[in-house]
């Protein structure tokens, strides 16, 4: 009789069964399909503080009922950057389980009303751009917009458009037109304002004044953010996990062992929201109301520490509430060698000094 676990038997009959695959290959998709992902997720208290706990996003209102009910809150709602991460993580089975990377983001929105714990997400997708890559023939660029909506109402909390490079099947043949370097294009210079200006507090005005000193010379308002979070078990596996984010990058060591990365890599909303907390340590924020042009530039992994610079691009008194004003900030993501690993722009509502 056939012992299975005799090793050389087992290993033998390993490759010669079939393996159930998991995800889509960059084959599968194709302009206007649409996906509804099937396993939703009920936003939960718990998760909601796992998240902006390990990601050092401390905001009062998102933890305490009186500093929750002084922001028009009924109680402390699910942060922002929890939502977006659980309304990605939903539709990574479908969408990219299959290995490939997230390279960015665009149109993250969210509507004024606050989100609370209990409320049960429904996300869907659609397939909106399909494209060959030119530096990596054994990868297709493919971009969706995804909708998180209350499966109770169908409100829509949070919407984007994300890209991720996709594997083929089959590589393509290329020219390698798209692997130029900083060097080849003789552009390495930095090209870089004379002054920079950090805002003095958190408020506002604060942002204002920063703005309208720069504005007088050479100048930009761009400071540097003290904390640093190095990456660990929890930030790089458990976080994904727990918004359903199946990508293997985050979680099977062995199949990343043989990938462009080597190793198991942060979740990009992780190393984006940590960035964030640590903008966000050093603001009044008021209300999120969006971000654009997110990137991700290089990979993040276990022992790599996520550190955020920011620069202030334009502030106006044009926010939802008399209690703040509107903040449009540039936030990139660096590690302990400097090197950018996220970007992207924000814009917020950020509380007035003045009331
Ligand atoms: C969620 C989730 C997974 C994750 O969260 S993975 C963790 C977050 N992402 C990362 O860590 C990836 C960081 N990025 C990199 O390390 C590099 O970009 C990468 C993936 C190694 C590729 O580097 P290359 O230097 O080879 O190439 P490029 O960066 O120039 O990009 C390759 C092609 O993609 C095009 N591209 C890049 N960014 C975008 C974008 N935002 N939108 C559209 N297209 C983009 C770029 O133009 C290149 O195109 P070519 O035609 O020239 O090849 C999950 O699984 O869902």
């Amino acid at each position: 009789m056939t012992d299975w676990t005799d090793p050389d038997t087992f290993a033998q009959a390993l490759e010669e069964v079939e393996t159930k695959e998991k995800g889509n290959c960059f084959e599968d998709f194709e302009e206007g399909d649409l996906v509804e992902h099937d396993p939703g997720l009920t936003l939960t208290e718990w998760g909601n503080e796992q998240w902006m706990s390990q990601t050092l996003n401390h905001d009062p209102a998102y933890w305490r009922t009186d500093a929750a009910d002084a922001r028009g809150f009924d109680e402390p709602p699910i942060h922002p950057d929890y939502l977006t991460a659980a309304t990605l993580g939903i539709t990574v089975e479908d969408l990219s389980e299959k290995g490939g990377y997230f390279l960015g983001r665009t149109d993250v929105r969210f509507p004024e009303a606050p989100v609370y714990a209990g409320t049960e997400l429904h996300v869907e997708s659609e397939v909106v751009n399909c494209a060959t890559s030119s530096s990596r023939p054994e990868y297709g660029i493919v971009s969706w917009r995804t909708r998180g909506t209350d499966a109770e109402t169908g409100d829509v909390l949070c919407s984007y458009e994300r890209t991720n490079m996709i594997p083929r099947r089959e590589p393509m043949a290329t020219d390698g037109s798209g692997a130029a370097t900083a060097d080849e294009d003789g552009d390495d210079e930095p090209d870089l304002p004379e002054e920079f200006v950090a805002p003095e507090g958190g408020y506002y005005e604060d942002f204002v004044a920063a703005l309208e000193q720069a504005a007088d010379g050479n100048a930009a308002v761009a400071y540097r953010h003290e904390r640093g979070r190095t990456q660990d078990d929890v930030t790089v596996a458990s976080l994904p996990l727990a918004t359903l984010n199946t990508a293997k990058q985050h979680h099977n060591v062995d199949v990343m062992a043989d990938s462009p990365s080597g190793d198991i890599v942060t979740y990009g909303d992780v190393t984006r929201s940590t960035a964030l907390g640590h903008a966000r340590s050093d603001e009044r924020t008021w209300r999120e109301v969006g971000f654009d042009d997110e990137s991700f530039h290089t990979f993040v992994a276990v022992g790599d520490t996520v550190y955020a610079f920011t620069r202030v691009i334009a502030a106006e008194d044009d926010a939802s509430s008399d209690a703040a004003g509107t903040v449009t900030f540039e936030h990139i993501a660096f590690n302990q060698d400097d090197d950018p690993v996220y970007s992207g722009t924000r814009t917020a509502e950020v509380r007035k000094r003045s009331n």
